[in-house]
């Protein structure tokens, strides 16, 4: 099966090229106004003109309220919704009910415990993604470059369609892939200079590093 690898946070034409040109399957914006990688709604809409019939276009909201998403919908058209905050199952049914549009639930993991609470989205949600825990005191509740223990990932259901997030980068990448083996990776400071500065090596070698880590595992 197709690894599916969002790079997230983007802000300017030539990270996204640089995603797209890796082979990027999802490309991601951030709507997040205390978030280093945010964009304006209509920014996005003009960057994410380049991944149209390449990569799906994902906005990032966090807890976000309806007159904020119509302006998101409105102005970026987004092929998909990730719901980065509290959202309860019934508001993402809500959201998608509204937009029509699939939607990925992002849920904060320390431990294998924390990963019980998908259950009530099932059936609603039509992705996860399944990230570290923020540090205390961090203001962002994604985008944090720090992993969780992937370990606890293996125990489950095969039929759970996730991506894999939170402190990945071109070093860990082969332990993420042999410990977990995700069917989809999301990747946002690991290919950063800066907070919020994408970086189209870093990117580059963000998917040599993934594509390394396939060979070496089907050889
Ligand atoms: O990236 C942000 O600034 C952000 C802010 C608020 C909510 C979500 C955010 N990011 C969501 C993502 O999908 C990131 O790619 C994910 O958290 C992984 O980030 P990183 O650990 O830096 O690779």
């Amino acid at each position: 099966m197709a690894l599916g690898i969002k790079i997230c946070g983007l802000k300017t034409d030539k990270a996204l090229a640089a995603a797209l040109a890796g082979g990027a399957s999802h490309v991601g914006f951030i709507f997040f106004a205390k978030s280093p990688r945010y964009v304006e709604p209509a920014e996005a809409g003009r960057l994410r003109e380049a991944a149209i019939g390449k990569a799906k276009a994902v906005a990032v909201t966090v807890d976000a309220g309806d007159v904020f998403l119509d302006e998101i919908v409105e102005k970026m058209r987004p092929d998909m919704l990730q719901l980065h905050g509290s959202e309860t199952p019934e508001r993402v049914a809500e959201i998608k009910a509204r937009y029509g549009l699939p939607m990925m639930k992002a849920l904060l993991v320390g431990e294998a415990a924390d990963l019980e609470r998908i259950r009530p989205f099932v059936g609603i949600a039509d992705r996860f993604l399944f990230d570290a825990k923020p540090p205390k005191g961090s203001e962002l509740p994604g985008g944090n470059g720090i992993a969780f223990d992937w370990r606890v990932l293996a125990g489950l259901d095969a039929g759970v369609d996730y991506m894999l997030s939170g402190g990945l980068n071109a070093a860990n990448i082969g332990d993420a892939l042999r410990l977990a083996n995700p069917p989809g990776l999301d990747i946002s400071s690991g290919v950063e200079s800066a907070p919020g500065v994408k970086d189209p090596a870093l990117i580059e070698q963000f998917f040599q590093a993934v594509r390394a880590a396939r060979d070496n595992r089907a050889a």
